[in-house]
């Protein structure tokens, strides 16, 4: 599915999980029923063996799905691990050199704020897609810069690779942030915060249905 237009909902693991590896087990398996196209394994708090183990299974979990696996921030682990790419925000190191290690069919995801200039530095670095953020206020990350729905739309108008919208936003918005130009919507809180995972997933999923109109701005 690498090869594929990346289109649907990104769902990244929560930091409240990283700690119970059987509920994040299940809780992702729980988003990929729901209809998540993506998981980001993001975790800053486990060890290295515990995270080579988690992404690993975590990797088979979404093959299984037909989903695709991207590590954040480190990509020696996403290529021990066998995942399907990284996400690569402005201090993590170069998104050249991870296109370089990762090959050309991989994921190469890159954070560029509110920036189309630095959108286009990462596109002409290989990155698979460039995500635009917060663009709502964010409980997971609340100090994030804010970001507008019209940068998606510019980019999604400039570029083919696939835009990203992240920050707030929950599956009432996710129709305005399609919209607006995104091919993925990436949410932590709005996923694995609710009661129940699947069915928020699907909720988010809907979204991109052809037809949907369904466009709540949250302004
Ligand atoms: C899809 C997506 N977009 C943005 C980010 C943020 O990356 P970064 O700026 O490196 O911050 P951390 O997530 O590492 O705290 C992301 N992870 N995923
Ligand atoms: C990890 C992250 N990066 C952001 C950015 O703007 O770059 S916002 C964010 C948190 C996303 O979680 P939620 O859906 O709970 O707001
Ligand atoms: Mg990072």
């Amino acid at each position: 599915m690498s090869g594929a237009r990346l289109r649907g909902l990104y769902a990244i693991t929560p930091d409240a999980l990283t700690s119970d590896p059987d509920r994040l087990l299940d809780a992702c398996a729980a988003a990929l029923r729901g209809g998540a196209r993506l998981l980001q394994y993001r975790d800053k708090r486990s060890p290295a063996p515990t995270r080579l183990v988690l992404a690993r299974t975590l990797a088979t979990l979404c093959r299984t799905h037909g989903a695709l696996l991207v590590v954040n921030d480190d990509v020696r682990l996403a290529i021990e691990a066998g995942a399907h790419g990284v996400h690569l925000g402005a201090g993590d190191g170069s998104l050249a050199d991870a296109r370089r290690q990762l090959g050309s069919a991989a994921i190469v995801g890159a954070t560029c704020g509110n920036d189309l200039m630095r959108a286009d530095a990462a596109i002409d670095a290989g990155a698979s897609y460039v995500a635009f953020g917060r663009l709502y206020p964010s409980r997971s990350k609340p100090d994030a810069p804010p970001a507008d729905l019209a940068t998606l739309t510019l980019a999604r108008e400039r570029w083919p690779v696939a835009v990203c919208g992240i920050g707030g936003i929950t599956p009432t918005l996710a129709p305005a942030v399609v919209a607006a130009g995104a091919d993925l919507v990436a949410a932590i809180d709005g996923v694995f915060g609710a009661a129940d995972v699947e069915a928020a997933a699907r909720a988010y999923a809907q979204a991109f249905d052809a037809g949907n109109t369904a466009v709540e701005t949250g302004n």
